[in-house]
């Protein structure tokens, strides 16, 4: 996420709205300007009398909030629209905050963990060093720990030549393909700070001559033809842009090619398995971990 925003939206509607909603401010606003982000409430988080799902749209200095509300009143009514929340958001590196209490991570041969944790690294350990960043991708988070381990299965009998990270955050699964495999990453995502942050830690790991994240956008990015065609892929973002981006995927990956999700809850999975399967790949593994999803597939 950008450093440079400074409000969120909030509001409260049917799942269609919220859908129409999220595609109308992708539609609208680069990702620069203004993202949106939808998703189901707990039922203790739900207010009596209102529909179970939140949209929340993060908006830039430059983005007026009533064009944003223009907007979701075309699609949701003037009442929603009027009745959105917005809150400021407080400038601070978050991530800097979070890593300074974070234990190390253990994920099958990795050991992922923060410049004051150096002492946890065990000689065999492939370790990798996150710098505090405005990016995603600690190790902590069930869908970044169920794609280390899903690497970390399928290359006890695979190696992996050509090597996509769709959605790199901080750069995380690139560095540690590289590390296993020392092969060049081909590693794109569509924040530039992010991509900055994924350089840095590339940089810090001793791996940026294998690991150099580009910047992408939309969901047929030419940054990923590159190294095509591959035959291992990650790409742990979202169902919707991993739906969106399986007719992408499947142009840039040989026959046999490996191709590993996350960003999934349960109920995501149907949807985004038949996404893949038209385009010829196959479900192979599958890893829950703390209600996040990561599936396996191989294009046939
Ligand atoms: C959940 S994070 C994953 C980060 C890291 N790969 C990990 O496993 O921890 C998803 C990342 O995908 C990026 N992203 C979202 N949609 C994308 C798209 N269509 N193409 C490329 N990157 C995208 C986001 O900016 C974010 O950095």
């Amino acid at each position: 996420m950008s450093t440079d925003t400074s409000t969120v939206l909030r509001l409260d509607c049917e799942e269609a709205i919220a859908e129409q909603i999220a595609d109308l401010v992708a539609e609208t606003f680069s990702s620069d300007e203004a993202a949106a982000s939808t998703f189901e409430l707990k039922p203790a988080e739900r207010k009596e009398g209102l529909p179970g799902w939140r949209v929340e749209i993060f908006l830039t200095a430059s983005v007026s909030e009533e064009a944003v509300r223009a907007l979701v009143a075309t699609i949701a009514g003037a009442e929603v629209a009027t009745a959105a929340t917005s809150t400021p958001i407080e400038q601070r590196d978050w991530v800097a905050a979070a890593l300074e209490g974070l234990a190390p991570v253990r994920a099958g041969r990795f050991l992922v963990h923060g410049a004051h944790r150096r002492d946890a690294v065990r000689v065999n350990d492939l370790a990798i060093e996150i710098e505090a960043a405005l990016a995603f991708g600690t190790g902590h988070h069930g869908s970044t720990r169920g794609c280390l381990l899903m690497f970390d299965r399928v290359t006890k009998a695979r190696h992996p030549k050509q090597i996509l990270d769709l959605g790199t955050g901080s750069g995380i699964l690139a560095m540690a393909a590289a590390r296993l495999l020392h092969r060049k990453v081909e590693a794109c995502d569509i924040d530039k700070d992010s991509v900055l942050a994924a350089r840095g830690n590339a940089r810090h790991n001793g791996v940026a001559r294998l690991v150099r994240p580009v910047v992408a956008s939309g969901t047929s990015h030419p940054a990923i033809h590159a190294g095509a065609p591959y035959d291992l892929v990650f790409a742990n973002i979202l169902a919707r842009p991993l739906r969106g981006l399986a007719p992408s995927v499947a142009r840039v990956t040989q026959r046999g090619a490996d191709i590993i999700l996350s960003g999934l809850l349960a109920r995501d999975v149907p949807g985004v398995l038949s996404a893949y399967r038209i385009q010829g790949m196959a479900l192979r593994d599958r890893l829950d971990l703390e209600g996040w999803v990561t599936l396996h597939l191989r294009k046939q």
